[in-house]
């Protein structure tokens, strides 16, 4: 029988296979055009329930101190919402890389949101999570959403985009770039020229954010320039991550069979949509 008080979900990290920065928000955050893919790199998230109220990270994620964290923080911006008297004790399982522009905390949040509406019972629409999440993230939204998406705006304004099945090699430089960072630098393209959905389909993709990050952190460039040898390159998110897509597993693994010892990275493959889509209605 299950155990309805426990629950075990996944946090697929994401691939912005482009992001061009196409203006500047009043508030100061930008606007964009990206395609978000899920990927099977992923944390998995242990959640058990409590009827004092009580929201508790119980293990120690380096770097994370607990009352910061996005999967404390989505627990009780629910609580605030709902006014919900269960708690939850929630254990982190990382293994997507922090500050590498793979997205891993907005998607622990995510699946956070996900999990809590199903253990505690609160019946939340997958809207009205997505609307909750952009408040702890700009990237949190489309790992609500649950499918591979052209985004706008700052990453709310979503669109389903199929993509066809693709492994990648995902590089990690050994260097964690802070997003406010690279947004705030003053030589970053803020005025690509914005495109529809169809005129993107066959236009050249890039990453505005890439130039400004390959400048400050050395190693980024590096490792782009490593994996450029064998396919076209790209950076992730606001890095540092890069990646490049192959369409079969073998051709992947190839090329991460050659990395030099000194470099770290992974074959991923692409998922058609998020592990836990059908967890909500719309
Ligand atoms: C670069 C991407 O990962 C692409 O998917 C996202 O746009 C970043 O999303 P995120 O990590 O959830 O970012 P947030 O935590 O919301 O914002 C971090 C900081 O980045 C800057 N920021 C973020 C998103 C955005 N569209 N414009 C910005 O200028 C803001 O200074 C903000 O304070
Ligand atoms: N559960 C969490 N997992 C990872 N980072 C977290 C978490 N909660 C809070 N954070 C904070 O968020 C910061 C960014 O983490 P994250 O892994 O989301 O960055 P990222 O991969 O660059 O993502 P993005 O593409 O959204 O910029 C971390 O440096 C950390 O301080």
């Amino acid at each position: 029988m299950n155990d309805m008080s426990k629950l075990t979900a996944t946090a697929p990290a994401k691939l912005n296979l482009f992001l061009h920065v196409i203006g500047r928000r009043a508030d100061g955050y930008h606007l964009l055009q990206t395609l978000f893919r899920f990927i099977d790199l992923a944390d998995t998230l242990h959640f058990t329930a409590r009827k004092d109220g009580v929201v508790r990270r119980v293990n120690e994620v380096e770097g994370v101190p607990e009352a910061s964290d996005l999967v404390v923080r989505a627990a009780r911006l629910l609580h605030r919402e709902t006014g919900c008297t269960l708690g939850v004790d929630i254990e982190v399982e990382k293994c997507i890389p922090m500050g590498g522009g793979l997205g891993g905390g907005s998607s622990d949040a995510a699946t956070t949101l996900l999990s809590l509406n199903r253990l505690w019972g609160l019946g939340l629409s997958r809207d009205r999570l997505m609307e909750l999440g952009l408040t702890l993230g700009a990237d949190v939204p489309v790992f609500i959403f649950g499918q591979n998406a052209f985004a706008e705006g700052v990453g709310e304004r979503l669109q389903p985009w199929n993509l066809p099945e693709s492994w990648y090699v995902v590089l990690f430089p050994p260097v964690n770039v802070p997003t406010s960072v690279i947004f705030s630098h003053p030589e970053l393209t803020r005025d690509s020229i914005s495109l529809t959905m169809r005129a993107l389909e066959t236009a050249a993709w890039h990453n505005d954010l890439q130039p400004v990050a390959c400048k400050m952190f050395p190693e980024v460039a590096q490792h782009l320039e490593w994996l450029e040898r064998f396919a076209p390159a790209m950076m992730t998110g606001s890095g540092a991550c890069v990646f490049a897509g192959f369409a079969s597993e073998a051709k992947a693994q190839a090329v991460l069979q050659q990395l030099p010892s000194a470099m770290r990275g992974v074959v991923t493959q692409g998922l058609s949509r998020h592990p836990l889509h059908d967890w909500v209605n719309d």
